[in-house]
């Protein structure tokens, strides 16, 4: 007899959500900044006011390319709506992310998302979903960004043969393997401060999962308090990068990608470590205190600053 209580991975990976649309404005832009720390670090860091006020008269506020992680969140369709997925959404975790940013992102914008099922594994103690959103702008029909997200469905795991898990994946190469942190010294080191509320901060930009607010939620997954979102903790990594690599310049990032290794509690510091090579940036960033790598991955830049 079927079991009833688990993953039916055919039914998943042919499910089709529908279009979602997200309408942003320099408010959400600043509220998101805000979010991931930027102008946090001393009172009046001039180098960041660009992404939450018209510094010098210029006529846009900067866009972290980050941001455009949100665009499929707020109308992402509910998972627990996927026929065949069976799973608890107390233990979901952010695995994965990768991001292209294919236009630099305006400071408003009206988007349109097209989602699908990417990929689909079977761990054992869980499993592992895949999806890939393409966002566009809806008047000029161009398209802004790629994401695709993995989350860890802890306890979803263990409904196929063991001895030959299932998986299913659309992508080439699985950009985690293609990542190695160097032994060399560090082309640069950053730290920054999370607050204790950075959660509740950044929860405002539209991701309202109560892991990250709510200490009985928190404690059913497995953690003493709510954890930072994992996109906050890759948000700050990138303004990061943004600052020692690219002299402050959003635009130069063609595109990222993230394993998150360890939850992060707000108000835990941060030490983002960085290695240039060529193009590009490969991270790793600690939580200081626990001296524990808790994420890493990579940056794409279009560029290298001039002065590097
Ligand atoms: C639609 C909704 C979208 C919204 C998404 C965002 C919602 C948010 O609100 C939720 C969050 O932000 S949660 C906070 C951020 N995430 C975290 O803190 C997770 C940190 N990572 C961990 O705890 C562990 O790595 C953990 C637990 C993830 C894995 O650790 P282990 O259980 O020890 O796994 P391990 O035995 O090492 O590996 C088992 C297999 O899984 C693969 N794997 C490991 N870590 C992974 C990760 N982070 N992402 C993807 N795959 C991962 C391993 O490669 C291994 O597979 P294989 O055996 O084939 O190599």
């Amino acid at each position: 007899m079927a079991d009833n209580s688990a993953c039916n991975p055919d039914l998943i990976i042919a499910h089709k959500f529908p279009d979602t649309t997200y309408a942003y404005t320099e408010r959400d832009v600043a509220v998101y900044a805000l979010g991931v720390g930027a102008c946090g670090r001393d009172a009046v860091d001039t180098d960041e006011l660009k992404y939450v006020y018209h510094e010098n008269g210029q006529q846009f506020i900067k866009v972290l390319p980050t941001f455009s992680t949100l665009f499929s969140l707020r109308g992402l369709p509910q998972l627990s709506g996927v026929p065949g997925l069976r799973f608890d959404k107390r233990l979901l975790l952010h695995g994965q992310q990768y991001i292209e940013i294919h236009k630099p992102l305006p400071s408003n914008a009206s988007i349109l998302n097209k989602t699908a099922i990417a990929g689909f594994h079977d761990k054992g103690k869980a499993a592992i979903l895949e999806l890939e959103t393409r966002s566009y702008e809806k008047e000029s029909g161009e398209l802004l960004t790629l994401n695709r997200t993995s989350v860890f469905l802890r306890g979803a795991g263990g409904f196929s043969d063991p001895s030959k898990p299932f998986t299913y994946s659309n992508y080439p190469v699985n950009p985690a393997s293609a990542m190695k942190i160097p032994k060399t010294q560090p082309s640069a080191v950053f730290e920054d401060c999370t607050q204790p509320p950075q959660a509740l901060l950044y929860r405002l930009s539209g991701d309202y999962n109560p892991l990250h607010s709510d200490p009985m939620i928190a404690k059913v997954a497995g953690f003493s308090r709510p954890i930072l979102h994992g996109l906050c903790t890759l948000g700050f990594a990138v303004r990061a990068i943004i600052k020692c690599i690219c002299r402050g310049d959003p635009d130069m990032v063609k595109s990222i990608f993230a394993r998150f290794l360890l939850h992060v509690y707000p108000g835990e510091a941060l030490i983002t470590e960085m290695w240039l090579e060529g193009l590009r940036v490969i991270y790793q960033v600690k939580a200081k205190e626990r001296n524990r790598a808790v994420l890493s991955g990579y940056v794409d830049l279009h560029r290298l600053a001039a002065s590097l």
